[in-house]
């Protein structure tokens, strides 16, 4: 059985569950902060991406994803400036498409490298996670940042090196968060019965989607806001920090 211990409340599970073998968790507003990604990762990408995506066209890895973004904007015919116009597009949308998630992970890569900025994680995450590993639960990530995003994230962190907290990594290649079968997917993926899986988000629409699979979920909400909508859902568990999850 799962508990989880809110700000003012202490909520139990009523449904007898598994003990928790695997915790996935979300980044951007669980592990980390919107800011972080919105006001640093995506102002980076929105600047280098472009050239980024000129200089390397003729390359294996980028020729492919160029022709992704052609199939899936279904525009076979589309030439450099209009893909990178899409690209754009997609970029201002905030578009979870899987070739803009890869490149951006790609344009990312030398940002963390030359120290323009550090992966942000919150203090309580660190220290959570780091007990959750210390106690031998495998943890994994599930974001729509690309897996290379999400390494680089965790490896240039504010607090370190993090990646090998991870056992593994899962991104949109896997199917969309906000997909019960995406869930179903992991679970087969891990070999673990999906309701011994805890899965953490700050978005509701992704944990209904999870308990749909039949995972357990947590609501990460960590402004008043998100945790009174959180609370209204009547959903899933509601915290405001890692600290306020035990698992049993
Ligand atoms: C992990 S890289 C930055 C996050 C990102 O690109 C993104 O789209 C956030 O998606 P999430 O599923 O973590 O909310
Ligand atoms: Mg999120």
């Amino acid at each position: 059985m799962s508990e989880f211990m809110g700000d003012n409340d202490r909520l139990r599970l009523e449904e007898p569950t598994p003990d928790v073998r695997a915790v996935i968790t979300d980044i951007e507003g669980t592990t980390s902060d919107i800011a972080f990604v919105h006001e640093v990762l995506f102002p980076y990408a929105r600047d280098y991406l472009p050239p980024f995506v000129r200089a390397h066209a003729q390359e294996p890895t980028v020729a492919a994803l160029i022709e992704d973004v052609r199939t899936e904007a279904d525009e076979p015919d589309a030439d450099l400036d209009r893909v990178i116009t899409i690209l754009e597009k997609w970029m201002d949308e905030d578009r979870k498409a899987t070739p803009l998630k890869t490149l951006q992970g790609l344009v990312w890569e030398k940002g963390y490298i030359d120290g323009d900025f550090t992966g942000h994680v919150y203090d309580d995450a660190v220290a959570t996670l780091q007990a959750w590993a210390d106690d031998r639960r495998a943890l994994y990530v599930y974001s729509s940042g690309s897996v290379a995003a999400q390494k680089l994230l965790f490896t240039y962190s504010d607090h370190g090196d993090l990646s090998d907290l991870f056992s593994g990594y899962f991104d949109t290649r896997i199917g969309g968060k906000k997909k019960m079968r995406s869930y179903k997917a992991i679970a087969a993926e891990l070999g673990e019965l999906p309701a011994s899986l805890l899965f953490l988000s700050d978005v509701g629409e992704e944990l209904d989607a999870a308990a749909n699979a039949g995972l357990q979920t947590c609501w990460v909400a960590r402004d008043e806001n998100t945790q009174e909508k959180a609370r209204m859902s009547e959903r899933h568990p509601v915290v405001a920090s890692f600290e306020d999850i035990e698992l049993i």
